[in-house]
C-alpha cells in the first residue's frame, strides 16, 4: 500500500473515534439506516426513543419507530422523492417510542450517497414533542382569544396614541361601522364630542399614570350620528411600557341607561308623588288635629256656655241644678245640713232703664265678685236670671245661712263705682233648708224664691226663711209672673173702657182704658192682682207701651167713627212714669196714631212723686208741655202734698172710690170727698170719682161740685165693641162744649 493513498488504520480508528464522539455528544438523535433497518445509532437516539442504550435500537425496522404502517409508508415516500435527488428531507412527525408512547419529532433525513441509495441513510431527530404540545397550547389560546374577540358581546378596542389599531365586530356593529371601517381612526372621530373625548383622555391618563386601570362612562357617536352610552374600562397593555397602547372593554348601555334614567324620572315621579300624597297628608294631619282642637274648643266652650253666665261666669241654672244634685244626695247619705239662698237685686231694673245695660253689666259683674267673696269656695254662687242669684251652701244649717245673708246684707252696704257713678243695690233674700223646705233641686229654690219675693214684700233689702204658708200665697204670683211673660205674645190682653160721665149734662168726654187678662186656663185675671206683678218683673214697661198704644189706636177709631171730641185716660203705673224716654214714647204713638196730645189723659198714682219729686216734676213738664193732660188717680189713698199738686199742674183728681162707696152712711167719706172737691176747685182742678154705683152717690157728687163720674151706675168697663159705640154716641159730647177745663 502506497503511504500517500492508503490511510493508516490508526488514522481510521481516530477518524472513527471523533465521529462517534461527535454522534455522543450532540442533543440530537442520529441513526444510520439501511434496508428500513437501524444499523446505527447514538445513545440519544436511543434515548428519544425511550431505550437504554444505543444497541438496543439496533435491528429495528422503521416501521416500529412510527404510530403505525400507513404514517410510515406516507413519510418514506415523501423522503425517498426528496432524499433521491440528493436533498435534505426534513418533516415533523409523531413517532412511537419503545414503551408505545407516542410523540412529534423533528426529522431530518438524507442518502449517504444519492446515487446508490441502497448504502442507506442517515437520520437525524429532535424530540419537538414538548414543543409542540407548547405549539399547539398556543394556538388554542390564540384561536379562543380570537374567538372571544371576535364573539365578545362587549366591544373591545385597542388604542395606541389617541388612534384606534385594532377592535372587534362587536364595536364596530356599535357604533354602525364596518368590518376595519374604523382602523386608523382618531378617538374624536367617534366620540360624541371633542369635551367628551378631552373629558375621557384626561380621566384616563390620570388615572393610568397611576398604574390603575380606568373605569368610566363616555359618549360616543355612531357613524349615523347617532350616540351611544358605553361603559369604559382602559387598561394599558403593558404596564412598563405605554407606548403599547392601551386595551378598552366597550359595553353599550345606552338602553341601561335610559332605561335607568326613564327609571329615576319614573321613581323621581313616583317620589314626587310620595312627596306630595305625604305633603296632603300630613296637610290632613294638620287639618284634622286643627279641626280636633277647634271641636275641642267648640266642646268646651258649648259646655261653658251651657254651664256657666256669659256675663260674670259664674255658675248658671244648669249647673247650678247639678250641683245642687250632687249637694242634696251628699247632705242625704252624711245627714249634713244643707241651705239655699235666692237673693234678688232690689230695682235693679231701674239702674239699667236710666244708666244703660252698659252700666247694668258692669254693676252686676261687680256683684258677681262680691258675692263670691263672701262665701266659703265649696260653695256655689250661680246666676240664674238678669238680677237673680242663688247661693248653694253645703254644711249650712239656718244659722250659718242667716250668717252669709247678714253678711250679703253688709256687704252690698258699700256703693259699687261705676265710671262716675257711685251705685249701691240692695238685695232681697230667701232662704230655703234640706230638707224641710225642699227635697230636690228645683223645690229647694223654688222655696228660697217664695222665701225673697216675701222678704221683698217685707220691705226689701232683707232676708226671710221659708216657711210653708208662704208657697200657697207666692204660688199664685209665680204663676202669674210666668203667665204673664207669654200673654202678650199669645194675645191674651184686651183693653176695656168705661166712660167718664160729666155730671152736670150727663155726656160722656173720656173713657178710661182698664186693661183685661182673660188666661186660657187660669181664666179672668184683675189687672189689680197682675198689675204689681208685672211692675215687679219688670214686664209693666212692655205691656204699658201696648195698652198706651192700643188705646191710642182706639180712640183714633172711635174719632173717624164720628166721635171727634173723646179723649182716652190711660193709667200710667210708676214704673212707667221713671222712664226717662216716656215723652217721646207718648209723643210717637200720639203722632203714629195723628191724636192730638190734649186726647190722651195719663192716670197716675199720688206715689209717683214721692219718692223723686225732682225728675217726677221735668218728667211731668215735658208730658204737659207736649200737650199731653195729667191727672192723679185714686186720690185721698197716698200721700200728695198741695204743693206738689199746684207744682205739677195736674189736670183732674180722681177720687178713690173707696171714699165714694160709703158716701151713704159714712159721714167722714162724706166729708173727705166733699173737702177734696173744693180743693180741687180752689186749685183749678178738674175731680171725677170712681165707683159711682147709686144713684144717692151721683147726687151728693152732684151736690158737692164734682165734675165727672164713672163707675157701673152708667156702665161697667167695656170693650171696644157695638154696645159701647152706642153709649158713646148717645152721651156724645157737642162739639162746641169741648173745652179744656
Ligand atoms: N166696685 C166697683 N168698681 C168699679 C166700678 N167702676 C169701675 N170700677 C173698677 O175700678 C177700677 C178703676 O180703676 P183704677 O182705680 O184706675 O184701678 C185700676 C188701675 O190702678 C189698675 N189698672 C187697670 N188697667 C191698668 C193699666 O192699663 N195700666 C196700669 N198701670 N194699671 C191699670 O188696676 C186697677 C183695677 O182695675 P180694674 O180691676 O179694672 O178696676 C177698675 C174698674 O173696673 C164700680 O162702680 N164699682
Amino acid at each position: 500500500m502506497h503511504s500517500s493513498n492508503t490511510v493508516s488504520l490508526d488514522a481510521i480508528e481516530r477518524i472513527l473515534r471523533e465521529q462517534h464522539s461527535l454522534l455522543g455528544s450532540t442533543g440530537l438523535g442520529i441513526a444510520f439506516v439501511r434496508q428500513q433497518e437501524i444499523v446505527s445509532c447514538n445513545d440519544r437516539c436511543a434515548e428519544i426513543f425511550g431505550h437504554g442504550a444505543a444497541h438496543e435500537m439496533l435491528g429495528r425496522h422503521g416501521a416500529s419507530l412510527h404510530p403505525d404502517e400507513k404514517t410510515f409508508r406516507r413519510l418514506r415516500r415523501r423522503a425517498r422523492l426528496h432524499m433521491a435527488q440528493g436533498l435534505t428531507f426534513r418533516t415533523e412527525s409523531q413517532l412511537r417510542r419503545h414503551d408505545g408512547a407516542l410523540f412529534w419529532g423533528g426529522i431530518t433525513g438524507r442518502l449517504i450517497n444519492p446515487a446508490a441509495p441502497g448504502e442507506g441513510s442517515i437520520w437525524t431527530l429532535d424530540d419537538i414533542d414538548e414543543q409542540r404540545q407548547a405549539q399547539a397550547l398556543l394556538s388554542t389560546a390564540l384561536r379562543e382569544k380570537q374567538l372571544l374577540f371576535d364573539h365578545a358581546s362587549v366591544g373591545i378596542i385597542f388604542m395606541r396614541r389617541g388612534h384606534l389599531t385594532r377592535c372587534n365586530g362587536h364595536f364596530e356593529t356599535m357604533l354602525g361601522y364596518g368590518p376595519g371601517e374604523l382602523i386608523g381612526t382618531s378617538a374624536r372621530d367617534w366620540f360624541a364630542s371633542t369635551a367628551e373625548w378631552e373629558r375621557i383622555e384626561e380621566n384616563f391618563t390620570r388615572q393610568l399614570a397611576v398604574g390603575l386601570s380606568s373605569e368610566g362612562e363616555m359618549m360616543l357617536s355612531r357613524k349615523d350620528g347617532g350616540t351611544v352610552i358605553c361603559e369604559v374600562r382602559c387598561k394599558l397593555i403593558d404596564a412598563n411600557d405605554p407606548d403599547q397602547g392601551t386595551i378598552w372593554i366597550t359595553v353599550d348601555i345606552t338602553e341601561r341607561t335610559q332605561a335607568q334614567a326613564a327609571l329615576a324620572k319614573v321613581h323621581e315621579q313616583l317620589e314626587q308623588q310620595v312627596r306630595d300624597r305625604t305633603r296632603e297628608l300630613s296637610a290632613t294631619v294638620e287639618d284634622l288635629h286643627r279641626e280636633m282642637a277647634d271641636r275641642k274648643r267648640d266642646q268646651d266652650r258649648i259646655y261653658w256656655l251651657a254651664h256657666y253666665d256669659p256675663l260674670t261666669g259664674l255658675p248658671n241654672r244648669t249647673l247650678l241644678a247639678d250641683r245642687s244634685t250632687q249637694a242634696i244626695q251628699l247632705a242625704r247619705d252624711n245627714g249634713t245640713p244643707l241651705a239655699a239662698i235666692f237673693l234678688d237685686l232690689d230695682h235693679f231694673k231701674h239702674v239699667n232703664d236710666s244708666l244703660g245695660h252698659r252700666v247694668g253689666d258692669t254693676l252686676l259683674v261687680q256683684i258677681a265678685k262680691r258675692l263670691r267673696s263672701v262665701v266659703r269656695e265649696k260653695d256655689t254662687v250661680s246666676r240664674i236670671g238678669g238680677d237673680e242669684f242663688v247661693l248653694l251652701l253645703p254644711g249650712a244649717n239656718a244659722h250659718g245661712a242667716a250668717r252669709v245673708a247678714d253678711k250679703l246684707l253688709e256687704a252690698s252696704r258699700q256703693p259699687y263705682q261705676i265710671d262716675h257713678h257711685e251705685l249701691t243695690m240692695a238685695p232681697s233674700m230667701g232662704i230655703a233648708l234640706y230638707p224641710q223646705d225642699g227635697m230636690d233641686f228645683d223645690t229647694l229654690t223654688q222655696s228660697a224664691d217664695v222665701a225673697m219675693y216675701h222678704a221683698k214684700l217685707d220691705g226689701r233689702n232683707t232676708f226671710r226663711f221659708f216657711t210653708p204658708e208662704m208657697r200657697a200665697q207666692s204660688l199664685r204670683a209665680l204663676q202669674l209672673e210666668n203667665a204673664l211673660r207669654r200673654a202678650l205674645e199669645r194675645d191674651e190682653l184686651q183693653l176695656h173702657y168705661q166712660p167718664q160721665v160729666r155730671i152736670r149734662t150727663g155726656r160722656v168726654h173720656s173713657v178710661e182704658a182698664l186693661l183685661r187678662w182673660n188666661h186660657p186656663k187660669l181664666g179672668p185675671i184683675s189687672p189689680a192682682e197682675f198689675i204689681p206683678v208685672a211692675e215687679d218683673t219688670g214686664q209693666i214697661l212692655q205691656i204699658g207701651e201696648w195698652v198706651l198704644r192700643n188705646a191710642v189706636r182706639q180712640l183714633k177709631a172711635w174719632r173717624l167713627a164720628g166721635l171727634t171730641e173723646l179723649k182716652v185716660a190711660v193709667n200710667l203705673s210708676a214704673i212707667q212714669f221713671h222712664q226717662p224716654q216716656l215723652p217721646d214714647l207718648v209723643s210717637q204713638i200720639l203722632h203714629a196714631a195723628a191724636v192730638p196730645p190734649d186726647a190722651l189723659e195719663l192716670e197716675l198714682t199720688e206715689g209717683v212723686a214721692v219718692n223723686d219729686p225732682r225728675t217726677a216734676t221735668e218728667t211731668m213738664d215735658q208730658l204737659r208741655s207736649r200737650g199731653v193732660r195729667l191727672s192723679i188717680d185714686d186720690f185721698g189713698t197716698g200721700y200728695s202734698s198741695l204743693s206738689q199738686l199746684k207744682r205739677f199742674q195736674i189736670y183732674k183728681l180722681k177720687i178713690d172710690q173707696s171714699f165714694v162707696q160709703d158716701l151713704d152712711h159714712d159721714g167722714n167719706d162724706r166729708a173727705i170727698v166733699s173737702a177734696i172737691i173744693r180743693m180741687a176747685q180752689a186749685l183749678g182742678m178738674q175731680t171725677t170719682a170712681e165707683g159711682v154705683e147709686t144713684e144717692a152717690q151721683l147726687q151728693f157728687l152732684r151736690d158737692m161740685g164734682c165734675d165727672e163720674a164713672q163707675g157701673y151706675y152708667f156702665s161697667r168697663p167695656l170693650p171696644p165693641g157695638d154696645d159701647l159705640l152706642q153709649f158713646l154716641r148717645s152721651r156724645q159730647a157737642p162739639a162746641f162744649s169741648s173745652s179744656r177745663r
